[in-house]
């Protein structure tokens, strides 16, 4: 990098940090409550809308979509229709419960709807979910840095660490919504001015004509089998299934829409979010195909798949004073944003779902505002410590961060969401059979993932060009799906072979066809008597609104008994 490059990059960190610093004591005398100081308040739809956005946007996606439709195709492309499929689930299915129940956190509606135990095994799993996944986010722009300047990654893992907690504690939540907001546009921006420069090389039509010739341009995988890694049903059922985990179920998102004012603003925050996604998959696909067509006689022999982009980066837009420190500054920033947010939603977690609930059920005197204040500083900087360590662990593997993502929200996010949908679905089911059911998903998902490790899948050579015998060995594994590997017993090797993209969808139905079949399996035992219904609250509005139909009857009472209430 140039000097103007550095120039460019501290000016875009030290504007974000200074913005969001002016923000957060703009409005530190607004929000003294409990909740502002968790979830955050008054935020315009559109900055909730990008910081949503920005929330699952880090490094990871940034260097790993480009990377996997370089090697692998354009076939991601299907997570588009699969949005608009997933994010009004999100909105009118999920969220009208979490805004009726005015939670702070998802995991207060699982003690509510099941019981305390159902709500400490999701906290933990959702703890050392975001624990791994903060660590892969922050390990991405570190490498990504490190492979631009001459900055050692471990010095670079540290510097992206210390500036997410230092944005959390400085400004707090709402801080953090408005320098994710700005940080989003900041990605827009260089992905837009990385295809505008790529574009004045080359011609749209040899671009395509490139990536058609180097079979790229795959759109039309329709194969059912559920060990292709990226197949047009692997991408649209499956990633339903991740974008239910992450947007639904999780957290980090949770705080967000918590953050709106109303059920409808947070409703549009999800559907917004349907054309931010779109815009930004569709500039990975275009950078994936462009980064193919510049390097289409001669590839790069690069050590890891994900410094690919950094290196396209610095060999085309290289000539441009400041551009580099540009593109640093969209990495970085989208590595701190989501790290900042996670690290928020991490310690809100911990203090209302364990520390406060600890003193609840101890009878001791409730959380005073200044102890919440002063844990929502503290937290963000004991876990980034934590993410260090792990982070310096992820360095040593050489894997792919972008599947690497999705395992941890699949394993992790998967069960939850599962629990959510028995929850809120299948009233019948009650707290010891959803917690059988939650934690057998548990143990299903966590296995795959750890298996999958174990399966080698076909690898497919691919010629790389003309300047060299190289072969194109990344990502490419599970390209056409067939397993090689020696066979397992009980034939595990097909089940640990299938694509990562279907993990939350298969905790969803084994957390739920275990918890119905346990729940049958009480009642006959009569372990669980299943008298008791359950707050009509609790479940979502389109069961009772079908079940009103059914019986006006049952509905009139219960409107009578809220009426009451
Ligand atoms: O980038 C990450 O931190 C992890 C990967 C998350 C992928 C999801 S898919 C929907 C959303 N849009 C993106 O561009 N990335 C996230």
């Amino acid at each position: 990098m140039e000097f103007s490059d550095y120039v460019t990059l501290l000016t875009c960190l030290i504007s974000i940090s200074a913005y969001g610093f002016i923000k957060s004591r703009k409005t530190e005398n607004e929000e003294q409550s409990v909740h502002a100081t968790m979830v955050g308040s008054r935020v315009s739809v559109w900055s909730a809308t990008l910081s949503v956005c920005s929330g699952f946007i880090s490094s990871i996606s940034l260097l790993g979509f480009p990377a996997e439709i370089y090697y692998q195709g354009g076939m991601m492309l299907w997570f588009a229709p699969m949005y608009v499929i997933s994010f009004p689930i999100v909105a009118f299915v999920f969220l009208p419960v979490l805004y009726r129940l005015k939670l702070t956190t998802i995991y207060e509606y699982f003690e509510r709807r099941f019981d305390y135990k159902c709500r400490f095994v999701t906290t933990s799993l959702f703890c050392v979910q975001m624990i791994l996944y903060n660590s892969v986010a922050l390990y991405a722009p570190s490498l990504a840095i490190a492979s631009i300047t001459n900055i050692p990654i471990t010095v670079s893992i540290l510097i992206t660490a210390v500036l997410s907690a230092f944005y959390i504690s400085v400004g707090g939540v709402k801080a953090g919504i408005h320098t994710s907001a700005i940080q989003m546009l900041l990605i827009f921006l260089t992905m837009t001015f990385i295809i505008s420069i790529s574009l004045r090389e080359m011609s749209i039509h040899d671009v395509y004509t490139s990536v058609v010739h180097g079979k790229r341009f795959i759109l039309n995988d329709f194969r059912i089998n559920p060990t292709i890694r990226h197949s047009v049903w692997s991408l649209l059922i499956g990633g339903t299934g991740n974008i239910l985990a992450l947007f639904a179920a999780n957290q980090l998102s949770i705080q967000r829409y918590m953050a709106m004012d109303t059920l409808k603003s947070a409703q549009k925050v999800v559907l917004l979010n349907i054309v931010c996604n779109t815009i930004i998959l569709v500039s990975y696909v275009s950078v994936g195909f462009l980064i193919y067509a510049h390097y289409k006689d001669c590839h790069p022999q690069i050590g890891n798949a994900n410094e690919l982009l950094p290196r396209f980066v610095m060999d085309v837009t290289s000539k441009y004073p400041g551009s580099v420190g540009l593109f640093a500054a969209a990495v970085y920033s989208a590595g701190i944003s989501t790290l900042s947010a996670s690290f928020t939603a991490v310690s809100s977690i911990v203090i209302n779902d364990v520390w406060k609930v600890y003193r609840e059920r101890r009878k001791m005197a409730p959380l005073r505002n200044d102890q919440v204040q002063n844990a929502m500083r503290i937290l963000p900087i004991v876990l980034s410590f934590i993410s260090i360590f792990v982070a310096f662990l992820c360095s040593m593997l050489q894997s792919i961060i972008l599947q690497v993502s999705f395992i941890v929200f699949g394993a992790g996010g998967g069960p939850v969401l599962g629990s959510f949908v028995v929850g809120l679905f299948v009233p019948r089911v009650k707290e010891k059979a959803a917690l059988v059911g939650l934690i057998g998903s548990i143990i299903v998902c966590f296995s795959i993932s750890i298996g999958s490790v174990l399966v080698k899948v076909k690898p497919v050579a691919l010629e790389l060009g003309q300047c060299s015998n190289q072969t194109l060995t990344y990502f490419d594994e599970s390209f056409i799906g067939a397993v090689t590997s020696t066979p397992l017993v009980f034939g595990l090797e097909r089940i640990f072979a299938i694509s990562y993209q279907y993990y939350s969808i298969i905790a969803v139905v084994t957390n739920v066809a275990l918890s119905i079949v346990m729940q049958k399996l009480f009642e006959l035992c009569s372990l669980t008597a299943n008298h008791l219904p359950v707050s009509h609250e609790l479940v979502s509005p389109l069961l009772t609104y079908s079940s009103s139909k059914r019986d006006p009857e049952l509905e009139a009472h219960r409107t009578q008994r809220d009426t009451l209430a």
